[in-house]
């Protein structure tokens, strides 16, 4: 393999290669590619971890899987499949959840390197604790559409993945989007992926009952093509059939909060309802969502039959298309209970649900072997973060790198040994089982907590310890605003200090408990009324200035542009790969930063037209990172 070929790698980077063992959590995307990779660069003693089996959806862009292995275990078939490219390998495949107990320190110990390939807050923060545990190198990775972004995490060294706070995550389980949709979204998801059943590329099967997913016979395309896509068929067979199906499989509403609801049957045989006088900005009734479903099955129907290969692309734009999900969506959140939401904001938030992109993924498992490469020659200052973008910069390139590696949030809960958090609730409410899996579990991704009070073990982890308190309110529980208490996980080897403050929940809309790093947050919390949380924006423009502070010194305009123009150098060098290769720079500013580093002429001497040509050019490649970095995915 390309290790072992003379004049690619010098001789004791080849047997780091052979000789590192690896662990590479999750086989989806991302993983599927890194796998490809690893073995095809050497790497001889892998393991690979992923706690799910191969759907449909999967086999556009998870190369390792073919339509045989739907239904199996991902890791074992990436497993199998990859060892086709070289029988050599030493891989040994897990079919489990990184974050059980049975994967804990001894498991983690015996990796060089750990490589996440993950498509979940959760899971990542976990994994991060893990390594920073066990001090072991960890690359995270993720993509969203065309965008995407390789970290290098090294406790002491680099930020971690907690040590700044992330975005919610957008993506959704397809099993909430299937069969137990909660808010808005998950319906207008769903109703998306029933127009690719019917007339676009066949994604995620969402309709019809689960006996016969596999069955193509019964595939909601045929199923539809047979009927002759009769609107009012399809309709039947969607919003009711479907639906007694689903409350039929008892095991899946048991214990849930979330049941679909049957409609009247007499809407079925309703009159047509006029609903073309509504605006796009009001809300439509059920009755005429009903009516606006029936009237645009037809259309589009006509439309895909002359289409190139029967295959649709669903289109924000074009009304039918549109009015196809509006109304699908409604439709559905009757069944479910949600709120209804407006031709507009469906429009909106249809029109932001971001495919995965095969090539995307390509280009990031690329970018964490040569990552990878540079760990295990100990160079860790070549591992700053890599962004990709979705659009060129003005170099033309799409793979843009921080100017430098980020160093460590001292004020970070997870990585500082000062973990200390604010944590604030109505203490009459509240209760202890809230604390565990909302607070604890939910918010601060422990696995398995454990809380004392003064030496009184309030949370255990472990059952035969007996402590139960956890129908009991925190007052009940014996805590006063005020109390500190440590929350710790012995698994992810993360302890933490929370001090709780009472405090009454005056409205319904207020949070039921909020979560601050330190006090200072707490009183601006207070000061602006609870209007806390920090929009996504806030929250990068806080990374980003971070960023910029640990390079810019105080030597005056000069230094602070040449160092801009280093990054830029940088950038556009993006040549790495070669390690040193000459770069194709050659321009003007170039020249002058090679000259004063080379110590030719001194900072002093540049003129002010130069010095502003050099800032100007540093000025577009800070912006070409902060682009790249607003779009940083989680
Ligand atoms: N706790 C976990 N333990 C093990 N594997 C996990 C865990 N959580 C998620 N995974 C796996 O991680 C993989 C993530 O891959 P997935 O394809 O969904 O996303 P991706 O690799 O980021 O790329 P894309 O979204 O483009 O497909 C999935 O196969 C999933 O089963
Ligand atoms: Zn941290």
């Amino acid at each position: 393999m390309a290790a072992t070929i003379a004049g690619v790698f010098n001789p004791e980077l080849q047997n780091l290669i052979k000789e590192s063992k690896i662990l590479l959590v999750g086989a989806g995307g991302i993983g599927c590619e890194v796998l490809k990779n690893l073995v095809l660069t050497g790497f001889s003693e892998l393991e690979v971890i992923d706690l799910d089996t191969i759907e449909v959806s999967n086999l556009n862009r998870q190369f390792l899987f073919s339509k045989e292995s739907v239904g199996k275990a991902k890791s074992h078939v990436a497993k199998t499949s990859v060892l086709k490219f070289n029988p050599n390998v030493n891989i040994m495949s897990h079919f489990g959840d990184i974050m059980d107990t049975k994967y804990g320190v001894a498991f983690f110990n015996k990796f060089k390197l750990v490589i996440n390939a993950l498509d979940n807050k959760k899971a990542r923060s976990h994994v991060n604790r893990m390594c920073l545990s066990c001090q072991i190198p960890l690359i995270e990775s993720g993509t969203m559409g065309y965008n995407g972004q390789v970290e290098f995490i090294k406790k002491g060294v680099t930020i971690c993945y907690e040590c700044n706070t992330r975005a919610e995550p957008r993506t959704y389980p397809m099993c909430t989007i299937r069969n137990t949709p909660k808010e808005p979204i998950h319906c207008i998801i769903w109703a998306k992926f029933l127009f690719n059943q019917l007339f676009g590329e066949i994604d995620e099967i969402v309709s019809f009952d689960e006996e016969n997913i596999e069955s193509e016979k019964l595939s909601a395309r045929n199923w539809a093509i047979q009927n002759d896509y009769n609107p009012k068929k399809l309709f039947k067979k969607v919003f009711f059939d479907d639906i007694k199906a689903l409350m039929n499989m008892k095991d899946l509403y048991a214990d849930k909060k979330i049941k679909p609801v049957l409609l009247d049957e007499s809407l079925l045989d309703q009159e047509h309802v006029k609903y073309s006088d509504v605006l796009d900005s009001e809300m439509l009734t059920l009755e005429q969502n009903i009516s606006m479903f029936l009237d645009c099955v037809t259309p589009i129907k006509e439309q895909w039959e002359i289409s190139t290969n029967k295959c649709l692309v669903w289109d924000k734009d074009d009304d039918m298309m549109m009015n196809f999900v509006v109304s699908c969506s409604n439709l559905r959140s009757a069944l479910f209970n949600i709120p209804f939401k407006t031709h507009f904001d469906i429009k909106s938030m249809a029109g932001n649900i971001i495919p995965a992109i095969a090539t995307a993924n390509a280009m990031i498992a690329g970018q964490i072997v040569i990552h990878a490469l540079r760990i295990l020659r100990g160079k860790f200052e070549k591992c700053q973060n890599v962004f990709l973008r979705s659009m060129p910069n003005h170099k033309g390139g799409v793979l843009v790198k921080d100017r430098c590696l980020q160093p460590p949030n001292p004020k970070c809960n997870v990585c500082s040994s000062k973990g200390e958090i604010i944590f604030t609730t109505d203490m009459n409410n509240f209760t202890v089982r809230q604390l565990e899996e909302l607070v604890l579990k939910k918010k601060l991704n422990m696995v398995a907590p454990d809380v004392t009070m003064l030496d009184r073990v309030i949370i255990s982890s472990d059952e035969t310890d007996g402590v139960d308190m956890y129908d009991m309110t925190l007052s009940e529980a014996g805590m006063t605003s005020g109390c500190s208490f440590d929350a710790e996980d012995d698994h992810q080897n993360f302890r933490v200090k929370i001090i709780a403050f009472d405090k009454e929940k005056s409205r319904d809309e207020d949070p039921d408990f909020e979560i601050f790093n330190n006090k200072n947050d707490l009183h601006t919390a207070n000061e602006q009324n609870n209007k806390t949380k920090p929009d996504e924006d806030d929250e990068d423009d806080c990374f980003i200035d971070q960023a910029e502070s640990t390079v810019c010194d105080n030597n005056g305009d000069t230094r602070e542009a040449v160092n801009h123009l280093m990054v830029d150098k940088e950038e556009i060098g993006y040549e790495e790969v070669t390690e040193g290769g000459a770069e194709e720079i050659g321009n003007e500013e170039e020249e002058i930063t090679e000259k004063i580093s080379n110590e030719e002429i001194d900072a002093e001497e540049i003129s002010n037209e130069e010095k502003l040509a050099i800032k100007r050019k540093a000025d577009e490649a800070i912006e070409d990172i902060n682009d790249a970095k607003k779009s940083r995915v989680d």
